[in-house]
């Protein structure tokens, strides 16, 4: 039976680490500001958001919402995205890609200030990531990176197999685990919905990550014994609960799990440690725009 990856009880530790780093910046008059914007209405990122606000609150940093009319021109949004990038208390500006249609989110976020752009989906720090010089790394691979790194599941020599092409994701996921020294030197292979035999490619994993957005997609017959299977999926299915709905990762845990030697659930796995990221790299943003000491 699988060891759970608990994302949840680290991010908690870590938030308190957090918490300190803003404590001693605001000794140096800086408070970290995160900006959101939401011009979607997917109820899953609004949740996301909420959860992103509370996580401010308690962290002491500066958290504004930007709630944006799905009907509005993409002007609307690159007019907001100007501002946030003038106003020295925003350090951090991030865009949920739930845009409309006749949004390009793409073109969006290639308007956020690059030393704002805490997602690390601006080509400037994409390209910085895949050269070897990362600033701003996008949290949930680094929220993986972070979790494997305190269960000691080392990457060196190992064949890490992501089912994910995305931006978000697999891409960065893929630069990371490859980069030489901590936390990669790690052989990718980087699967999507055109690749020929998933099944062989997830069954020689030793770490395997999934995010196909479909609901329990990957059975125990797709995994070999000794994996670690890291969960990345979020699925609503309607249940009988308080919300209406039940969160569902893209693993079968049940068929999974008494073959997997690691295994990062949804919830609480890779979720809370990808949250935590963001707001790490606030504060990484907030001192790297005002060159606030920051203590020994
Ligand atoms: N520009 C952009 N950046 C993102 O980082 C981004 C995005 N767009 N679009 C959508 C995805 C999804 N995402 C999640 C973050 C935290 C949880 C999370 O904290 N989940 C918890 C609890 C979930 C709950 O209780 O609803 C868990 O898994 O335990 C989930 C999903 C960020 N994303």
């Amino acid at each position: 039976m699988a060891t759970t990856l608990d994302g949840e009880a680290l991010a908690a530790r870590l938030r308190e680490d957090l918490q300190e780093s803003v404590e001693l910046l605001a000794d140096a008059g800086v408070r970290p500001g995160l900006a959101t914007i939401h011009m979607g209405d997917d109820p899953a990122a609004e949740s996301y958001v909420a959860m992103k606000r509370r996580d401010c609150d308690e962290l002491g940093i500066d958290g504004t919402h930007v709630d944006l009319d799905p009907d509005a021109p993409a002007s609307t949004l690159h007019d907001v995205l100007a501002d946030l990038n003038a106003d020295p208390t925003v350090h951090g500006i991030l865009v949920q890609d739930d845009v409309p249609d006749y949004v390009d989110w793409q073109a969006a976020v290639r308007r956020i200030d690059p030393e704002k752009d805490i997602d690390g989906l601006h080509p400037e720090n994409v390209g910085r990531l895949v050269a070897g010089e990362p600033r701003f790394v996008p949290c949930t691979p680094l929220g993986i990176q972070r979790l494997l790194a305190e269960y000691e599941i080392g990457l060196v020599g190992a064949d890490v197999v992501v089912v994910n092409r995305s931006m978000i994701v697999g891409k960065p996921l893929a630069a990371l685990a490859t980069q030489r020294g901590d936390g990669g030197d790690a052989t990718v292979t980087v699967c999507h919905s055109r690749t020929a035999d998933l099944a062989a490619k997830t069954r020689a994993a030793d770490v395997l990550v999934v995010a196909v957005d479909s609901p329990r997609f990957l059975d125990g017959s797709m995994v070999s014994e000794g994996t670690t299977v890291i969960d990345v999926g979020i699925g609503r299915v309607p249940a009988d609960t308080d919300k209406g709905y039940e969160l569902v990762g893209d693993v079968d845990a049940e068929s999974v799990e008494p073959k997997a030697d690691y295994f990062a659930p949804v919830p609480g796995g890779v979720g809370p440690m990808t949250r935590v990221m963001l707001h790490n790299n606030t504060v990484e943003a907030a001192r790297l725009q005002t060159d606030a000491a920051i203590g020994e």
